[in-house]
């Protein structure tokens, strides 16, 4: 017998539960793992259900477990089933075999006489046998004459059953009778509690297992073998049978654990609006987007929990892959097409503050289904749909939400604790217009008609790419960089995000899961360098002047945070999504980011590296008054950043990698201490700034620091911190900030030593020191690009150009980049698109451009 020899509606219920965080597989034994046999000792289980079983129990978030009636010892002694399976024995009472002890003297007592009782009904009664368990006693009339069998039974019941004090229970064939209470249904919420299980699936044959049957509930699942009544949602036919769903159940879960199904990180695309972001899988899913802002609750989470998690899809009727997926050019538009086919999406921009919106287009001759399963506040919150004229309404969340979709008719459906709503769609007669809107109740058509609100987005990034200024190498790859780190930029605070989604796995099935939605202001000034560096200067500005506004609220610029949400708070605390299975079962899902808290002293470095840089880019642009280069408020920001390091440039600190850990004092942190004041001190010089003398003087304390205490002559290389001997790639800054001249042997040596520490084919990792968490992690793209430019300073161009090539050749198919990469299993990690990796690769097709 195979899986789809099961019922369909089962296998679906199956496949879906296989996907909950802390899985409980729980069954009754006899007449359902093991076939119902005369002699209740010769009840052998179906090795196939234990080796799921036992496979099940061996999985990450998954416990197996077996409530029988019968005595706890009997069933381990028959079942043979491995210690990993957890045994509950008695009808679900006894959890440990030696519970009989808590059974006191008058139930030890009325089991006695229950004993003698039964004893004696069974040698009046032809083939009619007595079982004795813990605490209770059980008659058991199978291989009697039904009339004998009968007579027996109704002796029992007209007699013990009802002596005070004992619990009757009636089975298949027998009667049995408890000096304690039992209830399955019990035992099945008592290791609900101890897993804290997310859903659980229980199989069971017999009256006794309606128990357990009552209390399922939400996604739980119960399975119920053979005929009769049963409050199972789902039935089948035998024994078999349930060994045949285990092995599917294991096969599902397995798969989702391992992210067999999860779809490639580099392969989802962004969707971008100026102040919100999207993603959407290589088949037309929307997979990722939050709402109100970007670091908010997600509506749909699909990427970190499958479609239970929220998503919103769309595909043809027929089922097939789509034949591409690609950016319209120059903008945030994305098109998926299939066989006579296609799906347009965007962000629309003509939306309020409180908005978040998406427009889906569908158009071709072929008939496509739409699945709209929304699940706001990170799926938390139960959700019902309701129709109207014009489209959907979604009730449960705080904030309003529905779906323009005019000529659309829905088929509502429900998991018993959400809704969905199903469709399907002829675009053959013309385009099906699906419009999102998140924060309003208005299902009124928009004041313009779609193609010019789509029009009005695609002018505002096409107009924005055409005033680029790119590297000649490669310039649709850069130009998409540009405009994903544009995408990232999030306008209407200045703020700027790291990535666009939380916990994407820098290990498959590990822990290292982080929110990147936030607002660095490491990542920021050097993404907005980068915005720079290719002519666009404005987002730098509105970020300056939101670093200001943080300022503002702080007692002193060295009191800086390394991170803020998008509008310049505080982080709440981070938590965990429990009800998040994870990418690929990487769990836990987090939000919030604990970094928020620790020390990281580089930061003031690249605030006036920025600086810098668009006080230069604005000479370029031909602004010759240095008042105007170089204004007040950004140099009152690098007069701060200057006195921030001044205060605390000997400090330990956790570090640009933040290691969540003892401080150190890290070579690359006090490196950007030097930065501020040398890009400070020039400034000064350039752009006719007076400066306290005491800069120049700082800037030469921290070089010679530096050179002498982070230089390690044992591992001849500049080393991660002082107090070791472990290497960093991103102490390469050393000689890429300028501290010493590139030229210098011990950069050089660095170089080498990072090499052949950090570097594993196409990628560099970031470190190999233990940093007290456990797993591994993959290669660091933006460390890939910075050994890049020290090939370049150090005149290896060959290998420069080849691990260039090696980072191009990891972008997906619309030309994004994650945050990491596995070299091994050829695989992207980590949260996508990442800004850091694509203002790696934009600075290494600049400086390879130019020289
Ligand atoms: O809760 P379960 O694991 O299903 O246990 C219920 C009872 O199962 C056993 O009796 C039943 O199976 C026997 C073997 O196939 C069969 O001969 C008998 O007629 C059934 O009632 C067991 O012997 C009992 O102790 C359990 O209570």
């Amino acid at each position: 017998m195979s899986a789809l020899d099961l019922p369909l509606e089962l296998r679906r219920a199956l496949a879906t539960i296989a996907r909950t965080p802390r899985l409980l597989v729980t069954s009754d034994y006899d007449g359902t793992i093991a076939p119902i046999v005369s002699d209740p000792t010769k009840a052998f289980p179906h090795p196939e259900s234990v080796r799921a079983l036992r496979a099940l129990a061996g999985l990450s978030g998954t416990t197996a477990a077996v409530i029988s009636g019968r005595a706890l010892r009997d069933l381990a002694a028959l079942s043979r089933l491995p210690v990993e399976v957890q045994l509950v024995g008695s009808h679900g009472s006894e959890f440990d075999v030696g519970f009989v002890h808590a059974i006191d003297n008058d139930a030890k007592q009325l089991l006695d006489e229950l004993v003698v009782e039964l004893e004696q009904i069974a040698a009046a009664n032809a083939g009619v046998t007595v079982e004795h368990k813990p605490a209770s006693v059980a008659l058991h009339v199978r291989n009697a004459e039904p009339v004998i069998a009968r007579q027996a039974l109704n002796k029992v019941r007209q007699g013990a059953a009802n002596w005070v004090g004992v619990q009757v229970t009636e089975g298949k064939a027998v009667i049995e009778l408890a000096v304690i209470v039992t209830d399955k249904g019990e035992a099945l919420d008592i290791l609900r509690h101890q897993e804290s299980a997310s859903a659980a699936v229980f199989f069971g044959d017999d009256v006794t297992d309606e128990k357990a049957f009552a209390r399922l509930h939400g996604p739980d699942i119960g399975i119920k073998i053979g005929d009769g009544e049963s409050l199972a949602q789902y039935r089948v036919d035998s024994t078999e049978d349930v060994s045949t769903a285990l092995a599917f159940l294991l096969d599902e879960r397995r798969r989702w654990l391992s992210g067999a199904s999860a779809p490639q990180i580099e392969r989802l695309t962004l969707l971008a609006s100026p102040r919100s972001v999207a993603l959407v899988t290589p088949d037309g899913t929307i997979t990722w987007m939050c709402h109100p802002e970007p670091d908010s609750g997600a509506v749909f989470a699909h990427l970190l929990g499958g479609p239970d998690a929220g998503h919103f899809s769309v595909g043809p009727q027929r089922a097939a892959l789509p034949l591409s997926q690609r950016y319209v050019d120059r903008t945030m538009t994305v098109e998926t097409r299939w066989s006579s086919l296609q799906v347009t999406d965007y962000l629309p921009h003509d939306v309020g503050l409180e908005r978040t919106d998406l427009t889906r287009v569908i158009t071709g001759d072929a008939k496509a289904v739409v699945s709209f399963a929304p699940r706001p506040e990170f799926g938390q919150v139960p959700i019902q749909i309701e129709r109207e004229t014009f489209g959907l309404r979604v009730f449960g969340p705080n904030d309003p939400l529905v779906l323009r979709s005019p000529g659309v008719h829905w088929d509502i459906t429900t998991d018993g604790v959400n809704q969905s709503a199903f469709a399907v769609v002829d675009p053959s007669e013309g385009p099906i217009t699906l419009e999102l809107r998140c924060g309003t109740w208005d299902l009124a058509p928009s004041t313009l008609e779609e193609p010019e609100r789509r029009a009005l987005a695609e002018s505002y990034w096409s107009t924005w790419a055409d005033q680029l200024v790119l590297p000649p190498l490669k310039p649709d790859l850069m130009r998409r960089s540009a405009l994903t780190l544009r995408g990232l930029v999030h306008a209407p605070s200045g703020s700027i995000l790291a990535a666009a989604t939380t916990s994407l796995p820098e290990d498959i099935g590990g822990v290292r899961n982080w929110d990147y939605r936030y607002c660095w202001l490491r990542d920021a000034a050097l993404t907005a360098s980068a915005l720079v560096s290719v002519g666009s200067l404005r987002e730098a500005e509105e970020y300056l002047a939101w670093v200001h506004d943080v300022l503002e609220k702080l007692p002193g610029p060295e009191r800086l945070h390394p991170l803020y949400t998008i509008y310049g708070t505080g982080l709440p605390p981070e938590a965990v999504i429990d009800n998040l299975p994870g990418y690929a079962g990487s769990r836990p899902v987090r939000v919030g980011n604990a970094a928020n808290m620790q020390v990281q002293l580089d930061v003031f470095g690249p605030i006036v590296d920025l600086i810098s840089t668009l006080a230069h880019a604005r000479v370029a642009k031909g602004i010759t008054d240095p008042d105007e280069a170089l204004p007040d408020v950004d140099w009152e920001l690098v007069c701060a950043m200057v006195s921030a390091v001044q205060r605390r440039w000997q400090e330990p600190d956790h570090g640009i990698w933040e290691i969540r850990g003892n401080p150190r004092h890290h070579v690359y942190s006090k490196v950007m201490g030097w930065v501020t004041v040398d890009r400070a001190v020039t400034l000064s010089e350039q752009f006719g700034r007076s400066i306290d003398p005491a800069w120049a003087e700082l800037r030469q304390t921290i070089s010679d620091e530096v050179l002498q205490k982070g230089w390690n002559d044992e591992v001849q290389s500049f080393t991660a911190a002082y107090d070791g001997t472990d290497l960093d790639a991103a102490t390469l800054h050393i000689g890429l900030s300028g501290l010493i001249d590139p030229a210098d042997p011990r950069f050089a040596a660095t170089v080498v030593a990072t090499e052949a520490e950090l570097r594993s084919g196409s990628t560099v990792y970031r470190y190999h020191h233990d940093d007290g968490l456990p797993g591994g992690e993959g290669g660091f793209h933006l460390c890939a690009a910075w050994l890049v430019e020290a090939y370049l300073l150090t005149g290896k161009r060959s290998d420069a150009e080849a691990l260039f090539a090696q980072l191009v050749s990891v972008a997906g198919p619309t030309g994004l980049l994650s945050e990491e990469y596995d070299p091994v299993a050829e695989r992207s990690l980590g949260n996508h698109p990442q800004a850091y990796s694509h203002l790696g690769l934009l600075r290494c097709a600049q400086l390879l451009s130019a020289n």
